[in-house]
């Protein structure tokens, strides 16, 4: 796998390069977009939220503590398709003080305190995550969680747990995007696997679920 991580840093590297800007977030949220779904769950999008996404990607890549877990599937351990990481929100790596920034306004803007964030990092068209809603948050009536978007665009889909048409979003770089109320609980979400696409990083704002 590590020759996979390989090429990318190579990728990072170019993109640092080319797209320097410090990071910054409109911290109006204008332009975001509500979307009600069934059930009392809803998705909101805010398409290119983080200026200077190429520079946190490139940082992101270098500095979190990546890894390659395993889930159980078919009572069989295999290795999870896609790198995780997760680090607390207060505490970032060097050079990722724009997180702790993006979850203070995420805690005024959504009424939570968004403690940790989880990190993934989707190498190439292979990587992915299955249907699923988040299981810490299944159980509770209602839940947050936001997503920041890095590097290249992937398809993120929702869909009702019961059954039904799914709905899509492209993710690009900077894009946030918001999953609440009853949405881990009431609907299902992936990333499915592509033919082909460049490194993505997904930044997960989870807030504690007592
Ligand atoms: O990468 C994404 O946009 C989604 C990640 C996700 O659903 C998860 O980690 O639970
Ligand atoms: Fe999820």
């Amino acid at each position: 796998m590590f020759d996979r991580l390989g090429r990318m840093s190579d990728f990072a590297w170019q993109s640092s390069l080319l797209g320097a800007c410090a990071p910054s977030v409109d911290e109006d949220f204008d332009a975001l977009v509500r979307t009600e779904l069934s059930a009392g769950a809803w998705v909101d999008h805010l398409p290119g939220w983080l200026q200077g996404a190429d520079e946190v990607f490139a940082t992101a890549l270098q500095e979190l503590p990546w890894g390659q877990r395993t889930q159980r599937l078919h009572g069989q351990d295999l290795l999870q398709p896609r790198l995780t990481a997760s680090i607390p929100v207060a505490d970032p790596p060097a050079g990722l003080e724009i997180l702790p920034r993006i979850g203070r306004l995420l805690d005024a803007r959504y009424g939570r305190h968004f403690e940790r964030v989880g990190a993934n990092l989707y190498r190439d068209g292979r990587d992915s995550v299955a249907w699923h809603g988040d299981r810490i948050a299944r159980d509770l009536p209602q839940a947050v969680i936001a997503i920041v978007s890095l590097g290249e665009p992937r398809t993120f889909r929702l869909r009702p747990r019961d059954g039904g048409a799914s709905i899509g979003f492209s993710l690009g770089a900077g894009d946030l995007l918001v999953m609440g109320g009853s949405c881990q609980r009431t609907w299902q979400h992936t990333v499915p696997k592509v033919a082909s696409a460049g490194p993505r990083i997904s930044l997960t704002y989870r807030h504690a679920y007592p």
